[in-house]
Order: structure tokens, then sequence, then C-alpha cells
């Protein structure tokens, strides 16, 4: 939960206070990340990092579809549903999540075994599930401030970029054409979103929703790094039945 508000604030003032969270609770601030970029990590690490990320990918477009069903505004429906398409790949086009997924066969899996989702963490698939159900129970004003995270994404995209680079023999650029894409789509979608939280947020109640939608979708976010830690840097205990690097899938 974010701090209780105790009275309206004008819209510049609440886009002060959702870039605040970000600043605070983004997950750029993980150490995960620090190693991920830092060129830290084993092959097995980012392998781990890579398939469990790609839960997170899967569930997007199904969150959206969420957003969209709950919304009567068919400007915002329009708007939408071009997120679903940028994940899912529209008219013969790739999306999303075939370029994900030439990340993580160029890192050595196989796209069965990270499609079928068998090897990701229990706390991936909680976290995960968590965000596509938080979207599919509150009204849009407050699913549209949870994506505002897009907003403090570019940046951590460029640093995983030259990062990643210049750190691991085993990346190149074909491997993060992902992330070269999301830097034109993310301000884009980022910015509409935040538009409309403004324009729509006009209550204390809607207003606060709002901040804790944000608050919730960095938890969603710095949980899910949290567990990518207990399990392959420390103490490394990886659950029964998800991904060991010493023991790949067969
Ligand atoms: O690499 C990242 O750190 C990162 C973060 C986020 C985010 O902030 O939620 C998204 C993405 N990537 C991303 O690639 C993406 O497609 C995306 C969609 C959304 C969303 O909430 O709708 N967040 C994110």
């Amino acid at each position: 939960m974010s701090n209780l508000l105790t009275e309206v604030l004008s819209p510049q003032e609440l886009e002060q206070a959702l870039r605040k969270i970000g600043a605070e609770r983004y997950h750029n601030r993980h150490p995960f990340h620090h190693l991920l970029h830092s060129g830290a990590l084993s092959l097995g690490q980012v392998q781990a990092w890579a398939l469990n990320r790609y839960c997170y990918q899967a569930a997007i477009p199904r969150k959206d579809a969420a957003l969209i069903s709950r919304t009567t505004d068919r400007n915002l429906r329009r708007e939408w549903v071009h997120r679903i398409l940028d994940h899912d790949g529209w008219n013969g086009e790739e999306g999303g999540i075939d370029r994900w997924l030439v990340l993580t066969e160029s890192l050595g899996l196989k796209s069965d075994y990270v499609i079928s989702q068998r090897g990701a963490l229990p706390a991936t698939v909680f976290a995960v599930e968590a965000y596509v159900d938080f979207v599919a129970r509150h009204p849009p004003v407050i699913t549209v401030a949870s994506c505002l995270t897009e907003l403090f994404a570019p940046d951590i995209h460029r640093e995983r970029i030259s990062g990643m680079l210049e750190n691991y023999p085993f990346i190149n650029e074909s491997v993060l054409v992902y992330f070269r894409r999301r830097l034109g789509q993310a301000p884009r979608d980022a910015e509409f979103a935040l538009d409309y939280v403004k324009h729509h947020a006009r209550t204390l109640a809607e207003q606060q929703g709002v901040l804790n939608a944000l608050v919730f979708k960095c938890n969603v976010l710095w949980a899910q790094l949290d567990a990518l830690y207990a399990a392959y840097v420390s103490p490394g205990h990886i659950p029964p039945g998800a991904f060991d690097p010493e023991q790949p899938p067969c």
C-alpha cells in the first residue's frame, strides 16, 4: 500500500506521486538485475531468469484481454487491443512472445520446455497469476495504472541491452531484439496510460486505488526477482521441479 492520501491531488501531483513510487520501488533497484546486467551471472543463471520471465511475457496478453473485458469505453478498448497483438503477433508478423523465444532458444533452452512453464519457480507462477487476477477484479482506471511500471521500463531495457551485450559472450544483438522493440512500444503505451489515469482518477478513492495499484505491480515484479535470487544466487535453494542448471531438462 502506498502512503495514505488526505486530499485529492491535481493531475500533475498524481503524476509526481506515481513517479516517486517508481523511483523507490521499481525492480531496476533489485540486486538480481545488477548481477544480470553487470555480467556476474553464469549461463545457467541467465537461463533461469529468461525462462521464468517467459511466464510474465505469456501472461501479459491475458491480463490485457481481462482489462478489455471490463471496460465499456470503446476508445479504451480500441487503444488497448494493439498491446495484445504486440505480444501475440498479428497478420503473419511475429510478436513479443516469439522474440522472447528467440532469446531463450539462443540461450540453449528448448521452446517446448519454456512454453510448458514446467521449470518455472512457484513464486513466479503466483506473482504472474496475481497480476492477471488483479486486472480481472478491478475497474479500468485502477488496472490501467497497474501497467504504469512501463514508464520506468525503457531505462532498464537500455541498461540491459548494453550491459548484457558487453558482458556475456553468449549474448548478441539478435538475442536482444525483444528489448530493442520494447524501447519504441513501452513509452507509447506508458504515455497513453499515464494520460488516461490523470484524466480518470478524480476522487480520493480512485487516486488512492491508482497509487496502490502501482505499488502492487512493483511488488509483482520485485517478488519474481526475490524468488530468482533465493533459488539461483543465495542461498541457492531450487524448489522441487524447478529448472536446475546442473541438471538441464531433457
Ligand atoms: O524488462 C522489464 O523490466 C520489463 C518490465 C515491465 C514492467 O514494468 O511491467 C514490462 C516489460 N519489461 C515488458 O517487456 C512488457 O512487455 C511489459 C508489459 C507490461 C504491462 O504491465 O502491461 N509491463 C511490461
